[in-house]
């Protein structure tokens, strides 16, 4: 039998935090993927019996010692607010500590109605169940603070959005789930005793020595300028950076409309919902200090001197952008083989940026040209590579002046820029397939995302740009 390492925290937590709520069982589950690395890293037993698996990650049984659950939590949804929302469709079965005693929420999304569902159904079906699978894996294989992907199973049941689709739940594994909208909830209340045991749990849980609600705050502040800026030094996109998607622990949360970019450009949006460009590529550090804003505005009712905490609070959610300029500084200089956060180093990216919207540029496939002992060979990635050549000299002579060595730049650029990104157009056709009943190029995806930073001959259809007829530009919410 499997077993897992429960020990529930949030669970102690009062009750208005959350409600218990077993997930609602489904017709037929079948095991589509079960990440067994994941799985000893956890100390999860799973044993070999893939219906016992199916059977626990469709949620049809609950596994012993497991306190389910469906957490409370409100949120800024594109800037409007939304007093009452939680896990709609998700249930947290409880928390296990792993060997080296780090705490993960385990949870299935997908997992049927609840109290917070308002008009939805509580499922999710198969397509942003793999896309949240492949790309929640890729961004932990390259290193970038995520949730993860436990598990993915099949209902046997039929979602109705569009058309009718094949129903799924995946199981998602997060340091935990406490959202800046999970704050929001009770200080809309001024429930200041549920905001104190809040953070309280929060604090002890990833800021462990931070003090008070300045210390969560700065915090939060620095994991989340940190985490922005290695997004876009991958060209990814989040696409909904409500207050209810973005995670005090600083882990990339909620991979509904995210996409990867192709081609270079700054103000790149993918969502069908994201009319006006509000979380398009480069306003992202804007949205996320806006969001850090929130939760200082939501940890206020904490603070003895409303009116002192007011300048206090502004003037630290001020220097996010600094944070984030120093993270962000560091991000493009690794990528140029370049030293440290400096910002001639930046401005030489920053300058290439923008030559590479001007040249049509795929980003991924021009970082990675660039790592190689060829670096003019970036121009293939170009549709218009013109612009190219004189910034190369530019950053040859940057280069040569910080003594930089043709080996270590290479070595440098190769284990930040990756060989390999799950495009938009290979997420969508595993998900076709698989909706057709062929698992494999959702298999063959997740596998190579593995390895992300080794070029190799077998993978370079899964690397290359799509051509314009394959090319995928929207993405949907997924719920
Ligand atoms: N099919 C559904 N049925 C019920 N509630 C839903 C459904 N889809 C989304 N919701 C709820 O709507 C809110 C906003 O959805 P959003 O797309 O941000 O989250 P999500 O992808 O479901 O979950 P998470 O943020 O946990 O990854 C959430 O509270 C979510 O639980
Ligand atoms: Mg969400």
């Amino acid at each position: 039998m499997p077993a897992f390492p429960f020990d529930n925290s949030y669970a102690t937590l009062p009750d208005r935090f959350y409600t218990r709520l077993a997930p609602t069982p489904v017709a037929e589950p079948e095991l589509i993927a079960v990440n067994e690395d994941l799985a000893a890293r956890l100390g999860i037993t799973l044993g070999d019996d893939r219906e016992v698996l199916a059977q626990i990650f469709a949620g049809n049984e609950v596994p012993e010692g497991a306190a389910p659950l469906a957490q409370v939590y409100a949120g800024h949804q594109f800037g409007g607010w939304s007093p009452q929302l939680g896990d709609g469709r998700a249930v947290m079965l409880g928390e296990v500590v792993a060997p080296d005693g780090a705490r993960f929420d385990v949870q299935l999304k997908g997992a049927g109605p609840t109290p917070y569902s308002r008009n939805g159904d509580g499922r999710a079906w198969l397509g942003p169940v793999l896309r949240e699978y492949i790309v929640s894996e890729a961004m932990a294989a390259y290193g970038i603070p995520t949730t993860r992907a436990l598990a993915a199973v099949s209902t046997g049941e039929t979602v109705l959005r569009e058309r009718a689709y094949p129903g799924a739940v995946l199981t998602r594994v997060a340091s935990s789930h406490i959202r800046v909208g999970t704050f929001q909830f009770f200080a809309a209340r001024i429930d200041v005793e549920a905001l104190q045991a809040l953070l309280d749990h929060t604090i002890a849980r990833h800021y462990p020595g931070a003090e008070g609600p300045l210390g969560l705050l700065n915090g939060v502040m620095q994991a989340q300028a940190e985490l922005v800026a290695r997004w876009m030094g991958l060209g990814f996109i989040h696409g909904v950076m409500n207050t209810d998607n973005m995670a005090l622990s600083g882990e990339t949360i909620d991979y509904g409309p995210c996409a990867f970019m192709d081609t270079y450009e700054a103000m790149k949006v993918f969502s069908s919902i994201d009319q006006f460009g509000r979380y398009a590529y480069a306003q992202q550090p804007q949205i996320a200090a806006w969001n850090i804003a929130q939760l200082a505005t939501a940890l206020l009712p904490l603070m003895p001197d409303r009116e002192a905490a007011i300048e206090t609070f502004t003037e630290a959610v001020n220097g996010f952008a600094a944070r984030f300029d120093a993270a962000w500084q560091g991000v493009l200089s690794a990528k140029l083989g370049l030293e440290g956060a400096r910002e001639e180093n930046a401005a030489l990216a920053f300058d290439l940026l923008a030559r590479m919207e001007q040249g049509g540029a795929d980003f991924t496939r021009s970082f990675r040209a660039l790592s190689g002992p060829e670096p003019e060979r970036a121009a293939e990635a170009w549709a218009a590579p013109g612009p190219l050549a004189a910034w190369l000299e530019t950053w040859r002579a940057r280069l040569a002046e910080e003594g930089v060595s043709e080996a270590e730049r290479m070595a440098r650029m190769q284990a930040v820029n990756p060989a390999l990104i799950p495009r938009n157009h290979r997420v969508e056709e595993a998900i076709q397939a698989a909706v057709g009943g062929d698992y494999a190029p959702f298999h063959r995806l997740n596998a190579a995302l593995r390895d992300p930073f080794n070029d190799r001959p077998e993978i370079a259809d899964l690397q290359a740009a799509p051509a314009p007829s394959e090319a995928v530009t929207r993405t949907f919410c997924g719920t």
